[in-house]
């Protein structure tokens, strides 16, 4: 079934105006990452201050890796996410304990996510994910602007157990409307492709990309 519009997130916001400028755009979600080790991890009360510009209908993606279970259940309370995303080594009890709905990121590339055949399997534990995001093997875990050879997820468009798919890695303006045409995925993943410095996002290149995925869907629709 031909889908009418691929949804986009911009992952990684740090700032009131970025968050202003990124639903201004038209983004359907922004990601906050809870992830200490990260450039662009934010606190709690950063947290809520930025949750709380979001408009009605905009989703706030609350990203996690590797986090102690009190944590996640800290920023539910607080921040009051629409959608958690593990983007670590989380299992699939790990990420269900929170009764959430949740997009389980896979690195793809890395230690037992490098044949179609593993990345199919390590996908099939999580069929309650709202969304299985694929992103590239990094050693920091994600928000790194690479991407992954394509190929490695061609097995799973034909599956019918597949979730839906949320590409990511090294996304941005120029690229994005090749990896639309190549994986047809639900939604789009961006971060360091729209940003100045790490957490810190460009009005022009978020506007950019969101515009180019646009025109991407509607080369979909006119081929057709
Ligand atoms: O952004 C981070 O610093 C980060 C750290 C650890 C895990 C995930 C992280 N970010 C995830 C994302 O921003 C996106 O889901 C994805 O990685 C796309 O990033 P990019 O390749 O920079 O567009």
């Amino acid at each position: 079934m031909m889908q009418y519009r691929t949804r986009i997130k911009v992952c990684g916001l740090t700032r009131l105006e970025d968050v202003h400028a990124t639903a201004a755009a038209g983004a359907d979600a922004i990601g906050l990452v809870f992830y200490p080790k990260s450039a662009r991890c934010v606190s709690l009360e950063q947290a809520r201050v930025l949750r709380q510009a979001m408009p009605a209908l905009a989703d706030v993606v609350a990203l996690f890796v590797n986090a102690e279970p009190d944590h996640v259940r800290q920023v539910i309370e607080q921040v009051q996410p629409d959608i958690l995303q593990f983007h670590g080594d989380e299992s699939p009890d790990y990420c269900r304990q929170f009764g959430r709905r949740y997009m389980r990121a896979f690195r793809v590339g890395g230690p037992g996510l490098d044949t179609p055949e593993n990345v199919r399997a390590a996908c099939l534990e999580f069929p309650d994910a709202s969304a299985w995001l694929f992103d590239s093997y990094s050693a920091g875990y994600g928000g790194s602007g690479r991407s992954f050879d394509f190929a490695l997820l061609d097995v799973l468009r034909a599956d019918q157990n597949a979730r839906p798919v949320v590409l990511a890695g090294g996304l941005n303006a120029q690229s994005v409307a090749d990896a639309m045409a190549r994986l047809r995925p639900y939604a789009v993943d961006v971060s360091s492709g729209v940003e100045v410095s790490p957490g810190v996002k460009s009005p022009e290149r978020v506007a950019e990309f969101i515009a180019a995925v646009g025109q991407a869907d509607a080369a979909a629709r006119s081929s057709c």
